[in-house]
């Protein structure tokens, strides 16, 4: 059997990689795996069953039998956690920091692989996170690493959660992102780190549509998509 085609767009947070997977996956046809909300769930889903977060064997046994479903809508992709719609209730930088804490968790990490490396179906697949490069998804044909400054990363979440109505503030939301930076590429078990064959890709200076613009020429000239 082939496998099929995957683009795996990984990076730290904030610098445009759930947009730009979301367009790509959009305009390609493709399916979707939006990795980092399997982790903001299950920290949401600790705080709902009482469960300590750096309780490790209780997270993989949470990981093993989380009931989800992704549901393509025309507003974009929604989540659903045991029947109840939690896709705006996940985009916090709480639910962000319980999600990067769940995530340094070894037996968390591998009770989830099999169920990201599930959504490989054809046609392709585009795939966010950390590690959808270097552990995931380590044969994908394109390998992007979407990075940017903490200040620009910082004030492009500042601005999407002042959209929402959320009550931020912008030097403590820097700070967060630079805790979640530190904590997710010093970690033991697949660190945030570019794989050695992806392409780098800094948007600090670049628009939505410029980074989209760039990965499409890669996959043209891959010739990946049909
Ligand atoms: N290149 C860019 N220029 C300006 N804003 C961007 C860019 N890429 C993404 N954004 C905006 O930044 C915010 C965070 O993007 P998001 O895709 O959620 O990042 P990530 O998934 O990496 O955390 C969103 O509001 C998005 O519209
Ligand atoms: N493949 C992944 C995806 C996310 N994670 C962890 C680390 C991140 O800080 C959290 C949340 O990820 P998410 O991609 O939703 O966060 P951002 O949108 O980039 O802020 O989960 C991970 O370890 N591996």
């Amino acid at each position: 059997m082939i496998n099929a085609p995957v683009i795996t767009i990984d990076g730290p947070s904030g610098s445009g990689k759930g947009t730009i997977a979301g367009l790509l996956a959009k305009q390609l046809g493709w399916n979707l795996l939006d990795s980092g909300a399997l982790y903001r769930l299950l920290a949401f889903a600790a705080g709902n069953h009482g469960v300590d977060l750096t309780n490790e064997e209780a997270m993989k046994l949470l990981a093993a039998h989380l009931d989800v479903q992704f549901v393509a809508a025309s507003g974009g992709q929604r989540i659903i956690l045991e029947g109840e719609d939690v896709t705006d209730l996940i985009r916090n930088e709480q639910v962000g920091a319980g999600a990067s804490q769940v995530a340094s968790l070894p037996a968390v990490r591998e009770a989830l692989l099999q169920r990201q490396q599930a959504f490989r179906e054809m046609p392709g697949l585009v795939a966010d996170g950390r590690d959808m490069g270097t552990v995931v998804f380590p044969d994908a044909p394109l390998k992007v690493f979407l990075t940017a400054s903490a200040e620009e990363r910082a004030q492009r979440r500042y601005l999407q959660l002042k959209a929402k109505g959320d009550d931020v503030n912008l030097a403590s939301l820097l700070d967060e992102i630079r805790a979640r930076d530190e904590r997710d590429t010093q970690r033991a078990v697949a660190p945030l780190k570019p794989a050695a064959d992806a392409i780098v890709l800094d948007s600090t200076e670049l628009s939505i549509e410029q980074v989209l613009e760039r990965i499409l020429r890669e996959i043209a000239d891959r010739e990946l998509a049909g």
